[in-house]
């Protein structure tokens, strides 16, 4: 698998090493091993996954201490534009995102550490997202931030006539 940093410390794109043949392909989506060599120790707790349609845009969720979240994302069918903003207090690029075209075609992963706000929108119908995370969902934890506050500039990559938002997201207060 291959390392590509981004502008924001911490926030790595892992590319699998991808086998094709005749039958069709095989790769590695995740090794322990592997991954604490190159990017960090992690231990992972729960495995999520959630089926969308073209036009949902989830997020940007984060779970406050003590139960925040490091999360390794990827999709296994369909395409997302995934989106980190960090929130890290102390951190050069607060209030910065990072964001990436994950789809079962590139097979790229991000994984994104404690400290920041995710959240993705799905540019393709029956998109299949996946997701490890190094700590378990603590309702009680739970907080979010405005999918689309100016003062982030997120660009989703959709018109904002297809947005389908949950009634919460639709609430959640800006940054
Ligand atoms: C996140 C989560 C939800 N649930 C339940 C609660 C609720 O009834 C139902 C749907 O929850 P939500 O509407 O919060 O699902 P969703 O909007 O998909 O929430 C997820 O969004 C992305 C962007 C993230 O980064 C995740 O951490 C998570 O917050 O699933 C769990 O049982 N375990 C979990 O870990």
């Amino acid at each position: 698998m291959h390392i590509v940093e981004t502008k924001i410390e911490g926030v790595v794109i892992i590319e699998p090493d991808v086998y094709s043949d005749e039958r069709g392909y095989f790769f590695e989506s995740f090794s322990q091993r592997e991954f604490e060599e190159k990017v960090c120790k992690t231990v992972f707790v729960q495995d999520n996954e959630s089926l969308s349609g073209y036009g949902v845009v989830r997020g940007l969720h984060f779970q406050r201490p003590p139960y925040e979240q490091a999360k390794l994302v990827r999709v296994v069918k369909g395409k997302v534009l995934d989106v980190a903003v960090d929130i890290r207090k102390d951190s050069p690029t607060y209030g910065k995102h990072i964001s990436i075209e994950l789809s079962e075609e590139n097979k790229r992963q991000i994984f994104i550490p404690r400290g920041f706000a995710h959240g993705y929108a799905v540019l393709a119908g029956e998109t299949i997202f996946q997701y490890k995370c190094d700590n378990y969902y603590a309702p009680d934890y739970e907080d979010a931030i405005l999918w689309n506050d100016p003062k982030l500039g997120i660009d989703w990559c959709l018109p904002f006539e297809d947005i389908i938002l949950s009634e919460k997201d639709r609430r959640n207060p800006p940054f």
